[in-house]
């Protein structure tokens, strides 16, 4: 495979010489903390790959927002990266998922400020800013039956408490002004085709529309969000496509300029970022690794998207309740199979602020660097060094870590819930701080185990994790998810498997591919054909199990607290 992780820095590696002429699609993936673009032939091989950073902004505690020009000027800079060098004719199709933020426009569709600053470049509340605290309680309250769906209690991080803060806080200079609430996703393909048409991975996810009964009017006007129906939906959408459907005429001659591609290919109706890395990831070819979940249905699988935030991704053949636990809702990943979505609101970014945080962080920079290690690489072989030889789960016996430090996403849904560390000394070298981030890692795959354990509670029965995203380049935090969980854990060839899901859309709305999950189907029955082969190159992960380890024991403990 010709293509190469640059994931420290921005940065682009191109195909090798010896590529087959053939069709291409490019997928974008707006994450939290950068953007990825990739070239993606059709065997789904990512053949070029580039990332940007792009720009955020926390004005005061827990308001977290970003730019969508910022954002859109990053899209086109990665793009244009990953297409260098090869005759773009060939590129079929375009795809883009995103984090599920809300992006304001007024009725001209120019940026509208989401602060009291008034900075209109800022114009996007971020799917992990918490400033609709007093707006979602009053939402929960209601009891309105669409709360069924989103596992009994509306979290924080969806876009209903959002515009109503919105309605609340900032009337004139962004409420009264607005005439496009979108979710960052469907933004995009708006960006990219001129069409407003929502997708219904968005919608159904973050918005509370239901495919099978449309928008519900009596909850809006409930929450005192009225407007949106008196004006028939039109600021939030009232024209739905499913993921993959494609948009318009395609690719506009403006956006194709800005991109580096053609005008007129396929763009197709977009997926949150979570969903986009289940795409990538849920369908693989396990077979001849002995796994439980070969020859079973793909419902006994779970993906696990890594990145700032873990999402967990179980479908089901029919709809599935699981309390604290987002869903069920239909087709919203993979199309005729229901949705829960469990999630933890703060992983990726949980461990880089325990690791940076930590007063011996400056001596591991230094080291790290003197290595060229990564500061993950480093504390993982030191890790190894300090453990002898007892298994490296045991260096915690003493310290803990409750990680909730941004509320609790699934399966407590309790966004007041904060960290804990217990077991702390006075000494803070290097060898704590290595504990601690060990000690963070643990938590959070312990978290991922109370959403394993209350999804099985519910109905679902899942024997194989799926992960991806970047924690996934973490051996230690795959192998203690495996250890925690008790459950293989996969991970896909392609590390960047999340930009594999953006590009199937991208061929899906090319009409190379009848829908998103036509390579499964005809995978499934052993055709091998020139399609997008999404479900294979698998190697196997870790099987590996800590029976008895003592850092099981808070867990356990919380645990029965929570059951009381
Ligand atoms: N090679 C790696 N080793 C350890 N952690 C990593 C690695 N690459 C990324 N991460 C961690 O993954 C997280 C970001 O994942 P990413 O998928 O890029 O996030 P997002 O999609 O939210 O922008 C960060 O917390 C980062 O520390
Ligand atoms: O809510 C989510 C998906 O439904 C994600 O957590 C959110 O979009 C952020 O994703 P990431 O951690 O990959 O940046």
């Amino acid at each position: 495979m010709m293509w190469e992780q640059t994931r420290e820095g921005a940065g682009t590696t191109m195909p090798g010489g010896d590529q087959e002429p053939g069709s291409y699609y490019v997928g974008v993936d707006v994450g939290t903390g950068s953007v990825r673009a990739a070239l993606v032939d059709q065997r789904g091989i990512i053949l070029a790959f580039a990332d940007q950073p792009i720009n955020r902004w926390e004005p005061q505690f827990n308001h977290h927002e970003q730019s969508s020009e910022d954002i859109w000027a990053a899209c086109c800079v990665v793009t244009k990266q990953v297409v260098q060098g090869i005759d773009v004719n060939q590129i079929r199709g375009l795809g883009f998922d995103a984090t599920c933020s809300l992006v304001v426009l007024d009725k001209q569709f120019r940026p509208l400020p989401v602060n009291h600053e008034g900075e209109s470049h800022r114009n996007i509340i971020m799917w992990l800013d918490h400033r609709a605290v007093s707006q979602v309680h009053r939402i929960n309250e209601t009891k309105h039956r669409v709360l069924q769906c989103v596992g009994g209690v509306m979290s924080v991080e969806m876009q209903a408490p959002k515009l109503l803060w919105l309605k609340e806080n900032l009337r004139e200079t962004c409420w009264d002004k607005a005439g496009h609430f979108f979710d960052l996703p469907d933004f995009l393909s708006w960006k990219a085709t001129g069409v407003t048409a929502r997708s219904l991975c968005s919608l159904v996810c973050k918005w509370t529309y239901s495919a099978e009964k449309g928008w519900d009017d009596s909850f809006w006007k409930m929450v005192g969000l009225e407007d949106f129906v008196a004006d028939n939906y039109s600021k939030i959408g009232n024209q739905m496509l499913p993921p993959g459907a494609s948009l318009g005429n395609g690719l506009t001659p403006e956006a194709a300029k800005d991109l580096g591609l053609p005008a007129g290919i396929a763009v197709a109706a977009s997926l949150i970022d979570a969903h986009a890395g289940g795409l990538g990831v849920i369908g693989a070819d396990v077979r001849g690794y002995g796994l439980a979940c070969e020859g079973q249905p793909v419902t006994s699988r779970l993906a696990v998207i890594c990145g700032t935030s873990s999402c967990h991704m179980g479908i089901s053949k029919d709809p599935i309740f699981v309390p604290g636990v987002w869903g069920p809702y239909f087709s919203a990943m993979v199309p005729g199979f229901w949705l829960n979505e469990g999630g933890q609101s703060v992983t990726g970014k949980l461990i880089d602020h325990m690791v940076q945080g930590h007063a011996a962080f400056p001596e591991l920079q230094a080291k790290a660097t003197a290595r060229c290690q990564s500061v993950y690489a480093y504390l993982n072989s030191h890790l190894d060094l300090i453990k002898k030889a007892r298994p490296v789960g045991f260096l915690t016996v003493d310290l803990h870590v409750w990680p909730d430090f941004h509320g609790n996403r699934s399966p407590l849904a309790d966004l007041t819930l904060k960290g804990m560390v217990t077991g702390l000394k006075l000494s803070q070298d290097l060898d704590d701080l290595a504990i601690l981030y060990l000690a963070t890692v643990q938590a959070i795959a312990f978290g991922t185990r109370l959403i394993v354990e209350a999804m099985e509670a519910a109905g679902h029965s899942l024997s194989t994790l799926f992960l991806c995203g970047g924690l996934s380049k973490n051996p230690l935090f795959v192998q203690t998810h495996a250890d925690i969980t008790g459950m293989p854990v996969v991970l896909s060839q392609e590390a960047e498997s999340v930009l594999v899901g953006a590009a199937v859309l991208g061929a899906c709305a090319s009409g190379d591919f009848t829908s998103v999950q036509n390579p499964l189907i005809r995978k499934t029955r052993g055709i091998r054909t020139s399609t997008l082969l999404w479900v294979c190159w698998f190697k196997l992960g870790w099987v590996t199990k800590l029976s008895g380890s003592s850092v099981e024991q808070p867990y356990l403990a919380i645990r029965r607290q929570w059951q009381e």
